[in-house]
C-alpha cells in the first residue's frame, strides 16, 4: 500500500476530527442544546468507528506533518472568521471537504468504509440545516415572548380594531386564524393585517396556508401535524420566511427541528376555550423541550396570567394565546402581566 494514501487518510481524518469537534463545542458550550448536541456527538461516534476499522497505526505512522508543504500555506480567511456564522460555515465546509476526500480515498482500500464515509457526509449535510436553522431562529426570536392568535371577527373594522389595540399592546407576533372564513375574506383580513404591522416590530403569521401567507407577503406560515410539510411551506412561501410547526411530544419537536422549521409550538399545555383537545401532554412536555432544545418554543393551550407562571417554571419563557387577550376587555394589561411573567 503506497504510504501516500495512508498520509492522506490520515490528513483527512484529523481534518474531519477536528471540524466535528468545533460544530460540536459551540453548539454545547455557546448554545446549550442538548438534542444538536447529542446529533453532532452521534455522527463524531460513527466517524470514529469508521477510522478505527481502517488501519490507525498505518495511518499515524505514516504522517508527516513537518514535511507537509499545506501547513504554510494557511490563507488570511482562515484566521478570520468575523461571526458565528462564518465560524460554523467553514467548519461544516472542513467536515465536509474531509469526508469527501476519506471517501474517494479509501474506495481504494475498503469500500464499505467508503460507504459510511458518504452517509458521514449526508448527515453533515442535514446537520449544516439544523445547526444553522437552530441558531438563527434563536436570534430572530430573541427579543419574542408574546404570540397573540385572532381570528377574522365580525367585520372588518372591528377586527382593524383589535389589531390595533395588539400593536398598542405590543405583541410580538399576530397570527390570522380562522376556520370560517371564505379564502376572498380571510386575504382581506390577511392585507388588512400586513399593512397594519408593516414597520411596527410585530411579526405577522398566517395560520394554514402559506398560499395566503404569500399573497399578502406575510413574515411566515404556522403549520400543524397533518397540514404540508416544512418544506412544503417554504415552497409555496419563498425564501427568507418563517415557518413555524405544532407539536405534541419531544419526537415531533425533534422532527421539526430535524425539518429546519424556524420555531415550534408545543401543546396544548392546559384545556383550551379556543381548541378543544383529548390529549394534553402539558406540562410535562414543555419540561422536556426546555430540557434539550433551544429553537424558539411557545407554549400554546388553554395559557392565562394566571397560569404563565407555571410555563416559566418548566422552563418555558415564549407563549402563545388566543382567548385570554382576545376576550380580555384591555388585552393590554394581559399582555403587560403575561410578558412580566415570562420575564421573571
Ligand atoms: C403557535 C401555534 N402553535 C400551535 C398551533 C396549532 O396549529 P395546528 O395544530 O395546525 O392547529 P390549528 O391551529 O390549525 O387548529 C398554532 N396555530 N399556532
Ligand atoms: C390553536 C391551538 N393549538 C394548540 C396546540 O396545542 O397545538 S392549543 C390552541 C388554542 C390556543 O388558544 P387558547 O390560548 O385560547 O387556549
Ligand atoms: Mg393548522
Amino acid at each position: 500500500m503506497d504510504i501516500s494514501l495512508w498520509r492522506t487518510l490520515d490528513a483527512a481524518s484529523n481534518r474531519a476530527s477536528e471540524g466535528l469537534r468545533v460544530i460540536e463545542d459551540f453548539v454545547r458550550y455557546g448554545q446549550n442544546d442538548k438534542y444538536l448536541t447529542t446529533e453532532l456527538k452521534s455522527l463524531r461516534h460513527q466517524l470514529d468507528s469508521t477510522l478505527k476499522k481502517l488501519d490507525r497505526l498505518t495511518s499515524i505512522q505514516s504522517r508527516d506533518t513537518f514535511g507537509d508543504v499545506g501547513t504554510t500555506l494557511q490563507g488570511k480567511l482562515e484566521q478570520a472568521r468575523s461571526n458565528w456564522h462564518d465560524l460554523l460555515t467553514a467548519n461544516f465546509k472542513r467536515l465536509q471537504q474531509a469526508l469527501r476526500s476519506l471517501e474517494e480515498h479509501a474506495k481504494l482500500i475498503d469500500s464499505a468504509a467508503a460507504t459510511a464515509f458518504e452517509q458521514a457526509r449526508y448527515q453533515s449535510y442535514s446537520l449544516e440545516k439544523m445547526v444553522m436553522t437552530t441558531i438563527a431562529a434563536s436570534n430572530t426570536f430573541a427579543d419574542v415572548a408574546i404570540y397573540v392568535l385572532i381570528d377574522g371577527q365580525a367585520s372588518q373594522p372591528v377586527f382593524e380594531s383589535l389589531v390595533t389595540k395588539l400593536l398598542h399592546a405590543k405583541a410580538d407576533v399576530i397570527q390570522l386564524r380562522d376556520k370560517n372564513l371564505d379564502d376572498r375574506t380571510l386575504v382581506a383580513r390577511a392585507q388588512c393585517l400586513r399593512q397594519q404591522t408593516v414597520g411596527t416590530g410585530t411579526k405577522f403569521i398566517v395560520n394554514d396556508r402559506p398560499d395566503i401567507a404569500r399573497i399578502v407577503s406575510a413574515d411566515g406560515v404556522h403549520v400543524g401535524q397533518e397540514e404540508l410539510t416544512v418544506a412544503q411551506a417554504r415552497m409555496v412561501l419563498g425564501p427568507g420566511k418563517l415557518v413555524g410547526v405544532s407539536t405534541h411530544d419531544i419526537n415531533q419537536a425533534r422532527q421539526a427541528i430535524r425539518d429546519g422549521a424556524d420555531y415550534i409550538g408545543v401543546g396544548p399545555t392546559f384545556p383550551s376555550g379556543t381548541k378543544s383537545f383529548d390529549h394534553f401532554p402539558g406540562l410535562d412536555f414543555l419540561r422536556e423541550v426546555a430540557a434539550e432544545i433551544t429553537l424558539p418554543a411557545f407554549a400554546i393551550g388553554g395559557i392565562t396570567a394566571d397560569n404563565a407562571a407555571q410555563v416559566t417554571a418548566a422552563g418555558i419563557h415564549r407563549v402563545a394565546v388566543s382567548g385570554c387577550v382576545n376576550q380580555a376587555r384591555d388585552p393590554r394589561a394581559v399582555i403587560d402581566s403575561l410578558r412580566s411573567l415570562l420575564a421573571g
